[in-house]
């Protein structure tokens, strides 16, 4: 039988977006599986002036898609509890005080409490200060903080801002979410690689040729061309997302699977990632930005005419480059990496290249040459494994046919599947940050970005352009032609041969 969590959350950033398209549903994902039931209850705190009534208007609509009975639904928003104010305002502090005493005796909460900052980061410092000034951190059960991307937009903003948390919250009390982290497949991730001796054994720069990491999008900027007008792919994906991903694919064997030794293995790997010069970065990594683009009738934007950009932008919205690893298991194998907006399709995937084989046995029997065999992780929109193998066509005579071993998980499994800001939640109530950005590997990210992004800022050369729903401008393809490689995934192929660009 589950056993229900006791917890207050206090919600920063109510009535914001995030907090209505995920983190209500995530919550009552956890209410109908019974980890909430009678012993939680959340503060929503904004400036805007609601009641509760109104909230739970509000919060009934966030979960109106997910199937509920009217009284389940009911139940839950009954738990819900607004509070205006302008988190900048001392007073704003003391009446969460006194709300917070009385719904935690209410629904005997355990003194327990999580503080989710829904907010831009600028107010990340002075919440937590008044947290601590005004009392609300008892000490009486755990209190934790829940922060979201981005963390900070250079080493240096990250770690003024790290310094200010750390004043009141110790390293184990601070959960960074990388949502990426709570996907199904990333965290897969390390049952592929370590409960499969043949992968496990074959893991290292003897047997693989390269590996290639894309986060694709379709969509575009969307409504949030004037945040990403100050990020840009490098800082919105690569900086996070992507180095997340690449550490857990590069990291060492832990000792135990647990948080502290996977954690240091992780940072272990990103510490051992080569640090560019500029010129590097400049050789390594290049950008592009979306132009208008026809794709299956339909006509696609360019960036620079999207809302809230500017007509002369200068953000990327693709960046795609090679990372090295320098250590004993990955010398001399490139770690290609790329994500874009407006790209020909959403995928995001992990292909891990294995080496020819250096003689062709069969040369003399045939003309096909045995494919690369490759591993894909494909993290979504399906997920699953898939490993390309060479195998004999069937028939008379000798020939080499590429085959492909795939599983994907059913569409069923992946209906219950936890949504990946769910499974954070309940790793938060557990006080597991194995799914959590910690500061060392964020810092040492943003070290190996922002040599990447000072030698872009000094590049005053055009920028690179792609076609709207394609795989990105042509020096991404470049990039690994000159390594003699290419990507493994390049789905605008088989759109090309169908004629989808010219309908
Ligand atoms: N939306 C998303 O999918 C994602 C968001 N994020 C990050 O999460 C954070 C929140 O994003 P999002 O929800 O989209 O942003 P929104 O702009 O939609 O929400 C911001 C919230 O902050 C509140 N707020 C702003 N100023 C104050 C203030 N002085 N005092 C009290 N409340 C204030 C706003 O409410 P009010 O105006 O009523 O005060 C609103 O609830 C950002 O850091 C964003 O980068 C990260 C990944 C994805
Ligand atoms: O963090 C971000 O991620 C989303 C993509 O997330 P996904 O789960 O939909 O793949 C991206 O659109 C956004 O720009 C970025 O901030």
């Amino acid at each position: 039988m589950t056993e229900q969590k006791q917890a207050l959350f206090t919600i920063f950033g109510a009535t914001g977006d995030l907090a209505k398209r995920k983190l209500y549903p995530s919550l009552f994902r956890l209410f109908k599986k019974g980890e909430l039931a009678d012993n939680f209850a959340v503060i929503g705190t904004a400036r805007r002036q609601w009641t509760d009534s109104f909230y739970h208007e509000v919060v009934l609509d966030s979960i109106k898609d997910l199937m509920h009975s009217k009284t389940e639904a009911e139940n839950f928003a009954s738990h819900f509890y607004y509070q205006s104010h302008d988190v900048n305002d001392a007073e704003h502090y003391v009446n969460l005080k006194n709300l917070g005493e009385r719904l935690k005796a209410q629904y005997k909460t355990a003194g327990n409490q999580v503080f989710f900052l829904a907010m831009a980061p600028q107010f990340f410092g002075v919440i937590a200060e008044h947290l601590k000034s005004e009392n609300i951190l008892t000490g009486e059960g755990f209190e934790r903080i829940v922060i979201e991307k981005p963390f900070g937009n250079s080493y240096a903003t990250a770690k003024t801002l790290n310094d200010s948390l750390s004043k009141v919250f110790t390293e184990e009390q601070i959960f960074r979410i990388d949502h990426y982290l709570g996907k199904e497949m990333i965290q897969s991730v390390s049952a592929v690689r370590f409960a499969n001796p043949i992968f496990e054994s074959l893991w290292n720069n003897r047997h693989i040729d390269n590996v290639q990491i894309t986060f694709a999008e379709f969509i575009g900027v969307e409504e949030r061309g004037g945040y990403y007008e100050t990020s840009g792919a490098l800082k919105d994906m690569i900086q996070n997302h992507v180095l997340q991903v690449l550490s857990l694919i590069a990291m060492e064997k832990p000792e135990k699977f647990d948080e502290a030794h996977i954690v240091k293995e992780k940072v272990k790997a990103l510490k051992a990632m080569r640090q560019y010069s500029s010129q590097e970065a400049l050789e390594n990594f290049i950008r592009g930005q979306y132009i208008a683009g026809k794709f299956d009738g339909e006509n696609y934007l360019g960036y620079r005419e999207e809302d809230s950009v500017a007509p002369d932008s200068r953000t990327e919205t693709f960046a795609a480059g090679k990372f090295l690893i320098d250590n004993e298991r990955w010398a001399g194998v490139p770690f290609y990496v790329r994500s874009g907006k407006r790209m020909t399709e959403k995928g995001t995937r992990i292909n891990i290249v294995f080496k020819k084989e250096a003689e062709n046995l069969f040369a003399d029997n045939c003309d096909d040459q045995p494919v690369q065999n490759v591993l894909t992780i494909y993290i979504q929109p399906t997920e699953g494994f898939s490993l390309s193998v060479n195998g004999k066509a069937a028939g008379q005579g000798f020939h080499l046919e590429p085959l492909r071993l795939s599983f994907r998980h059913d569409s069923e499994f992946l209906g219950n599947s936890p949504e990946a800001y769910e499974k954070l939640f309940l790793d938060v109530l557990n006080g597991d940050g194995t799914n959590f950005s910690h500061w060392e590997e964020a810092a040492r990210a943003w070290e190996l970005i922002d040599v990447i992004r000072e030698a872009w800022d000094g590049d005053t050369s055009d920028m690179p352009t792609y076609t709207a729903r394609s795989m990105g401008p042509q020096a991404a393809f470049d990039l690994l032609k000159k390594d003699g490689n290419e990507w493994a995934w390049q789905p605008d192929l088989w759109y090309k041969e169908r004629g989808y660009y010219e309908k």
